[in-house]
């Protein structure tokens, strides 16, 4: 035997446990590691209960110890599954089955908000959670483009006696989006009242089924289509999305205050920077600051928040967008890594905000004369 235990151990540290945002050790998911002479036992413990997820586990570790430890070894997985995670605890109009809400949100429009929630819900779908997106960014509702479903309708289907709209699926991430709605040809904005109606009807008359989260990508800015929507859903934690541009991070700022106003409250998980640096393929070692630098990382520590990633400005992710195939499909690319990390980064916060807030509330807007508008 030309090898330790601990190669073992370390190899497994390159695998994420299946819908927990970390790796095999850190996430204790590894309970056992025997080795009999040419054979190693690895037993694992997962959380994520589907075939798949047990599958994929099992042939990574199969393949990380044959890369990494020994290419002769006879491998034996045995993978068992723990209860399902814990949901987060909410209350208030609770879209049923659906665990966790996340606002993604901008101060200032065009700094890739939506960029940033698509491959956020890619990452997620790949770490094995089941996971939605409602686009309900009434300006230019740009979802169905970057999922490639632009010419998709939802169905209505039947759901216990109820019709319901069925979202529309691509890569593993469920969607409804205003842009449905609408010919694409035909410049609307999406106004007040029906805004809030077709949001609500989005919300609560859809067959979402279970998810561990929904991505709700907001549209820029902090208006009122942002106060009916956190006045609809009870929001788990916001991101908040920025440039390193210091009109940007301005905005950005302003975007943060809102989510944490009194009559709000719903806590901000963290800021993404976004178009932090520009590589050009042929020096990817030089990192060109256009937008200046560590901008958003000094918004962070200034408003006590976290800086989640920083995700580069590259000519690839804005074609993946525009050929509807996110980037971080991109199988062991430096992008799909990035948006990995940073997916992880939000959620430990999320799991962090999960254990040391209470539920978030139902907000409550008091109008300017005192009434309650609910
Ligand atoms: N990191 C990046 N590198 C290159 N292009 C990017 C990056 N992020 C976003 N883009 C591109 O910039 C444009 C704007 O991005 P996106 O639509 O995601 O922004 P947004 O903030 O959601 O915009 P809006 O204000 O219209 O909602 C798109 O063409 C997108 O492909």
């Amino acid at each position: 035997m030309s090898f330790k235990k601990q190669d073992i151990y370390k190899a497994l540290e390159g695998i994420t446990a299946p819908g927990e945002g970390m790796n095999l050790i850190e996430s204790k998911a590894v309970t056992n590691v025997v080795v009999f002479g040419k054979e190693i036992v690895v037993d694992v413990t997962i959380k994520n209960p589907s075939l798949q997820a047990k599958k994929k586990v099992e042939v990574e570790i199969m393949k990380v110890i044959h890369d990494k430890v020994d290419e002769k070894t006879d491998v034996k997985v045995n993978v068992k599954v723990d209860a399902p995670a814990k949901p987060a605890p909410m209350r208030g109009n609770q879209i049923p089955g659906v665990k966790n809400i996340i606002a993604v949100a901008s101060g200032k429009g065009g700094v890739g908000k939506s960029t940033v929630t698509a491959n956020i819900a890619v990452s997620l779908a790949k770490m094995g959670f089941s996971v939605g997106i409602l686009d309900a960014d009434v300006y230019g509702p740009s979802m169905p483009i970057m999922f490639d479903v632009a010419k998709e309708r939802p169905l209505s289907i039947n759901v216990d006696g109820k019709s319901k709209m069925q979202p529309i699926e691509n890569y593993g991430v469920k969607l409804l989006s205003l842009g449905f709605f609408t010919d694409p040809n035909q410049a609307v904005i999406w106004r007040g009242a029906m805004a809030s109606k077709a949001l609500n009807q989005m919300i609560f008359d859809a067959n979402w089924g279970e998810l561990d989260f929904l991505l709700i990508d907001l549209p820029p800015g902090t208006g009122d289509i942002h106060l009916s929507m956190v006045q609809a859903v009870p929001i788990t934690g916001a991101v908040i999305v920025s440039t390193p541009q210091a009109i940007a991070l301005a905005d950005a700022k302003r975007g943060v205050a809102m989510f944490e106003q009194e009559n709000i409250m719903v806590p901000v998980l963290g800021i993404v920077e976004n178009m932090s640096y520009f590589s050009p393929a042929e020096l990817p070692d030089h990192k060109y600051y256009i937008f200046g630098k560590d901008g958003a990382k000094h918004l962070a520590e200034d408003l006590k928040t976290t800086l989640l990633g920083e995700i580069p400005l590259v000519q690839s992710i804005r074609e993946a967008g525009d050929v509807g195939h996110p980037v971080a499909l991109q199988e062991d690319s430096a992008l799909e890594k990035a948006f990995a990390e940073t997916t992880k980064k939000m959620l430990s916060q999320l799991v962090k905000r999960n254990e040391d807030l209470p539920p978030t509330e139902i907000v409550r807007i008091t109008t300017m004369s005192g009434c309650s508008t609910k």
